[in-house]
């Protein structure tokens, strides 16, 4: 059952065009990387979708109903949630405040509670530091904790916006283990911005390459990382940029 549908969508600022036509559709239950250069207008894909910034052309289907143009708030009621780059945490909230900021929206106060434990089972370290100060926390436990506050909203579709950035590859690692825990629990479709098409591998998926503000390769994202492998065995560095051809 397709789960996300964009349709020819297009972002401008002003006069800069971030997103010239995209269109994509995400299946239920699956997870789908987002790549490209900087630039590439992959924030923007996930804030005109989630609301955040609105969309010049096109449209975006949730389940089927159309989303376009309803506020942030309305399409988090809707199951869906995005965790931004930067992680847009509360610093001098403590990690607990944090996690229930943005519950006012949820009439099932009762499951509230059991949802916090659920985040603290993922992600033990949260648990231990429920008292802590966001801004205390390391950048792997606050990017756990950006992710903790995006379940928060019981979310059916969640989009996660660089969670590797600025992470060393072992935390890297605990927090795509844990991503994917997740949504096998939860039965969640994912959507994650990604440079790396190689860690993209290791967790497995299909991958969207954007360019340009356009979709140019769609493919599973083993053969976007055997493709920049060959690339840097030729040319002595990966780069998605410079990739044009449609993977199939
Ligand atoms: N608030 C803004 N005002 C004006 N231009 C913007 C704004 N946000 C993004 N842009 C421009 O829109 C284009 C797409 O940006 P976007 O942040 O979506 O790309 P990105 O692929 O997410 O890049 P990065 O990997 O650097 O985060 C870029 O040309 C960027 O400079």
């Amino acid at each position: 059952m397709t789960k996300l549908g964009v349709f020819d969508l297009e972002v401008r600022y002003g006069k800069v065009p971030a997103l010239g036509g995209v269109t994509l559709h995400l299946q239920e239950g699956e997870r789908l990387f987002v790549s490209g250069p900087n630039g590439a207008g992959k924030s923007s894909l996930l804030k005109a979708i989630a609301g955040a910034v609105s969309s010049s052309h096109g449209r975006v289907e949730l389940d089927g109903d159309i989303i376009t143009g309803k506020s942030a708030e309305a399409i988090a009621r809707y199951g869906l949630s995005m965790v931004p780059e930067g992680r847009d945490i509360f610093s001098t909230l403590t990690v607990e405040e944090n996690l229930r900021v943005g519950t006012g929206i949820r009439a099932d106060k009762q499951a509230i509670e059991g949802d916090i434990a659920e985040i603290y089972d993922a992600f033990p370290i949260l648990g231990e530091r429920r008292h802590a100060n966001a801004g205390a926390l390391s950048g792997g436990q606050q990017q756990m904790l950006a992710i903790g506050r995006g379940l928060m909203t019981n979310p059916k579709l969640m989009m996660v916006d660089e969670p590797s950035l600025g992470l060393a590859p072992n935390i890297v690692d605990q927090v795509y283990d844990t991503l994917v825990a997740l949504q096998k629990e939860r039965g969640l479709t994912l959507l994650i911005v990604e440079q790396s098409s190689a860690r993209a591998a290791r967790v497995g998926g299909r991958m969207v390459l954007l360019r340009g503000g356009q979709v140019v390769g769609d493919g599973d994202a083993s053969e976007f990382a055997e493709r920049d492998l060959l690339k840097e065995a030729y040319f002595g560095q990966a780069d998605q940029s410079k990739s044009t051809e449609q993977v199939q």
